[in-house]
């Protein structure tokens, strides 16, 4: 299963403000490009402090874009994906309406009666690892499941995870014209963070979009 992180920094390298909340980088062109990304990947996963955060529906947009999928006897939108360790996602959040199929990726620290609720919402439940979720036997159940690529929208200690795990196939991460600063900001890859033994990236490409720059790479 292919892995592609998309993102958007600002000039300084935060995905959001020391408050945490959903601050719009991206301009209408990456917003776009985007949803052209989730259409094409069969699954779209946040972590859970995303989902706290912005309370994103993570669907498309583009009735067009819809239609191209259900044309190709495919659901309407890609499948949601969760990651969310003790289960915290609330019942009453965008991502578990009945737009998609949402799966719930969750460890065995998640207490009884947060699994039965969120089953009881129609989420699909899959458990991995102990305190945390374990990526790589969550993901393989995903790829089991029959998904070729999987687009992950973050936030930062998501995405610190994967590339730690080795998951991350692509990076496309969108530069936009604003610095947010603040050092308990979140940045693409927060996590423990890495001392020795640094994932390296391959630019693949280099694209100038809305006011800012998108940036490709493939990890090595
Ligand atoms: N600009 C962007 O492109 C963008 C995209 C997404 C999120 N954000 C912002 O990022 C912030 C949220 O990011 P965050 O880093 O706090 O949370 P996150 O979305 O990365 O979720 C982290 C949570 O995921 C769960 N999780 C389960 N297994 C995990 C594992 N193996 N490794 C790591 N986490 C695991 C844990 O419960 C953990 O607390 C918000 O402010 C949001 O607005 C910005
Ligand atoms: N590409 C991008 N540019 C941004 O400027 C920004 N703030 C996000 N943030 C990603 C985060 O996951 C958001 O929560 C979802 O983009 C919301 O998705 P919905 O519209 O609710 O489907 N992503």
């Amino acid at each position: 299963m292919r892995v592609v992180v998309n993102a958007a920094m600002s000039a300084d390298g935060k995905l959001s403000s020391k408050r945490r909340e959903q601050i719009a980088i991206s301009g209408p062109d990456d917003f776009d490009r985007m949803d052209a990304l989730r259409a094409g990947s069969d699954a779209v996963m946040v972590g859970v402090g995303t989902v706290l955060a912005d309370d994103p529906h993570l669907t498309l947009d583009d009735p067009e874009r819809q239609a191209a999928r259900r044309d190709r006897d495919e659901s309407a939108h890609p499948v949601r994906v969760v990651a969310d360790s003790r289960a915290r996602t609330p019942t009453d959040a965008r991502i578990l309406d009945d737009a998609a199929t949402t799966y719930v990726l969750v460890s065995e620290s998640a207490p009884t009666e947060r699994i039965e609720a969120l089953e009881s919402s129609g989420a699909r439940l899959v458990t991995a690892g102990d305190e945390r979720v374990a990526l790589t036997d969550a993901l393989s159940t995903l790829e089991r499941e029959g998904f070729d690529q999987l687009m992950v929208e973050g936030g930062g200690e998501l995405i610190f995870s994967l590339f730690e795990a080795g998951l991350a196939d692509e990076l496309r991460v969108f530069v936009g014209p604003k610095i947010i600063g603040g050092r308990d900001a979140p940045t693409l890859a927060d996590g423990e963070g890495f001392v020795s033994e640094f994932p390296e990236l391959e630019l693949a490409d280099v694209e100038r979009i809305d006011d800012g720059v998108l940036l490709r790479y493939s990890v090595e």
